[in-house]
């Protein structure tokens, strides 16, 4: 058994092959200003000719308008768009039909109306993601990528009529057991393979992916 891996928030050529020489299935390219892990279009773009076709290239965008992500795809060939702030199902549903990209909906998650919200995205997301909430009360919170998890029996159970991936605060020590709890079969992380908040480790990619292959 195997569970799928999306690195996410990825910067540099190292980390790109890194991330796909351990079997990433997914990888995240990260548009949103103020995170230390944004790069700019023609960075992604670039990065993007190092992935081989097997590999979906995920751009991350947060409330972007259709100016700012036809700017992105005007440089950076991806394969899927994930929406990661609050976008609406209606807004959703645009983006996918605008851009003519599959989209991943983030639902960001602290209690269990979060999780029956997913709903509402089923019929115009291709994907969801579960991601922690930030909580109010942390100091420059970004809307993800804070290295915090969620209350995973939220998801104990829970049948989605998408795939769906699971995030928030995942890393090597923890896996296993938010796999074990949620029953997902995909995984998303950026931190957990990170030395500091934008700097990618390749030791922690290559061991965080070999351990996914085992679970
Ligand atoms: O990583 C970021 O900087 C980021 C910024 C804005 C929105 C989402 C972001 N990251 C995504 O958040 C989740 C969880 O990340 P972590 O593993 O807890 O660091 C993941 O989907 C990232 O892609």
């Amino acid at each position: 058994m195997a569970i799928d891996v999306k690195i996410c928030g990825l910067k540099t050529p190292a980390a790109v092959n890194a991330s796909v020489e351990g079997g990433a299935r997914m990888l995240g390219f990260n548009f949103y200003a103020p995170s230390s892990r944004c790069i700019t279009p023609a960075l992604a773009g670039a990065l993007g000719q190092l992935v081989p076709p097997h590999v979906v290239k995920v751009g991350l965008v947060v409330d972007a308008d259709d100016a700012a992500i036809a700017s992105i795809l005007a440089e950076a060939k991806l394969d899927m768009l994930q929406l990661h702030g609050h976008e609406t199902p209606e807004r959703t549903a645009e983006v996918r039909s605008r851009f003519g990209l599959p989209v991943m909906k983030v639902i960001s998650v602290s209690e269990a109306a979060d999780v029956a919200a997913a709903q509402r995205f089923e019929p115009v997301a291709d994907r969801l993601l579960f991601d922690a909430k930030p909580p109010k009360a942390m100091k420059d919170a970004l809307p993800g990528g804070n290295a915090i998890s969620f209350d995973w029996s939220l998801l104990q159970g829970q049948n989605f009529g998408r795939p769906w991936m699971l995030a928030g605060g995942l890393h090597a020590g923890n896996v296993a057991e938010a796999v074990r709890a949620t029953g997902a079969k995909a995984v998303d992380l950026s931190s957990g393979v990170e030395d500091r908040p934008g700097e990618k480790s390749l030791s922690k990619i290559k061991t965080f992916l070999a351990l996914a292959q085992t679970l």
